[in-house]
C-alpha cells in the first residue's frame, strides 16, 4: 500500500507563480490511499480543488485554522483579532493589497493576510500589539493565531479519522509547512522551499515545485512495488 500524503498546494502543487501543475489531475485521484490538502488559503480554495480533482473532501486550510474531515468543520483561531489587527494596520497607513471583492479574505473565518508588498516591519508592529503573528508563506503575509498549526489540523484530521500521523508523508515549501513536517512520519521540502521548512523537512529534494512532489510519490509508488 502507498502511505496517505499531506500535501501544500502553493508552492508545492503549484509552479513558482501559484499556477497548479495540470500532473495534480493526473496523479491525485488515483492515489491509493489517502491525501489531505493541508494549505495557506482560505476554506473554499481546498474543498473545490478536491471537489476538482474528484478527491473526497479531507482539508486543512487557513495554516490549520479550519479543518474538515469526515463531513466534520472545526475552527480554531480568532478571526476578530485579526480583523481587529488588520484595521489598525490600516489607520496607521498600512495597505493590505487587495482590490474590493477581495477574495483573498472574502471567506477567510479565523485569520486575515496581506500581499508581500505590504508593509512588513508595521504589520508585525500591529499584530504584535494584539498577541498574533505574522508569517510570511512566500505568497502572502498571514496575521495569525500562535499555536494555530496544519500539524495541528493534521492531528485532528487524525483523530475524526483514526489515522495515525505517522503513516503520513508530507510535502511542502514553507514556513507553514514545518508543523505539518514534526507530526507527519516522514516529510520531504521542495527545492523552492523556505530555509524553516528545509530544516524542518527530513529531506530536502533536489527537485522544485510539482517536480519535486512528484519525484517523491513516485520513489512511493516504487517503495510499494518493491
Ligand atoms: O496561502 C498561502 O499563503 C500559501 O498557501 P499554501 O499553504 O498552500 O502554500
Ligand atoms: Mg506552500
Amino acid at each position: 500500500m502507498v502511505p496517505p500524503l499531506v500535501l501544500d498546494i502553493d508552492g508545492t502543487l503549484t509552479d513558482a507563480d501559484g499556477h497548479l501543475d495540470p500532473r495534480a489531475f493526473e496523479v491525485l485521484p488515483s492515489w491509493d490511499a489517502p491525501v489531505i490538502l493541508a494549505t495557506g488559503k482560505a476554506f473554499p480554495y481546498p474543498v473545490s480543488l478536491c471537489h476538482y480533482l474528484g478527491l473526497p473532501q479531507t482539508v486543512i486550510a487557513e495554516n490549520g485554522g479550519v479543518v474538515l474531515a469526515d463531513g466534520e468543520v472545526t475552527f480554531t483561531g480568532d478571526r476578530e483579532a485579526a480583523q481587529a489587527a488588520a484595521d489598525e494596520f490600516v489607520a496607521r497607513g498600512g495597505d493590505l493589497g487587495w482590490d474590493a471583492a477581495d477574495t483573498a479574505n472574502r471567506w477567510r473565518e479565523t485569520e486575515i493576510i496581506a500581499r508581500l508588498d505590504a508593509d512588513e516591519a508595521l504589520l508585525r508592529e500591529v499584530a504584535d500589539e494584539f498577541d498574533l503573528e505574522v508569517i510570511d508563506t512566500g505568497f502572502a503575509y498571514h496575521i495569525k493565531t500562535p499555536g494555530v498549526e496544519k500539524g495541528v489540523g493534521l492531528e485532528r484530521v487524525c483523530e475524526t479519522m483514526d489515522y495515525d500521523p505517522e503513516e503520513f508523508v508530507a510535502v511542502g515549501d514553507s514556513v507553514n509547512d514545518a508543523s505539518t513536517f514534526g507530526v507527519a512520519g516522514r516529510s520531504f521540502a521542495v527545492a523552492n522551499a523556505d530555509d524553516v521548512a528545509k530544516e524542518a523537512a527530513d529531506t530536502v529534494l533536489d527537485q522544485s515545485y510539482m517536480d519535486g512532489t512528484l519525484s517523491v510519490l513516485e520513489s512511493l509508488r516504487e517503495e510499494d512495488a518493491a
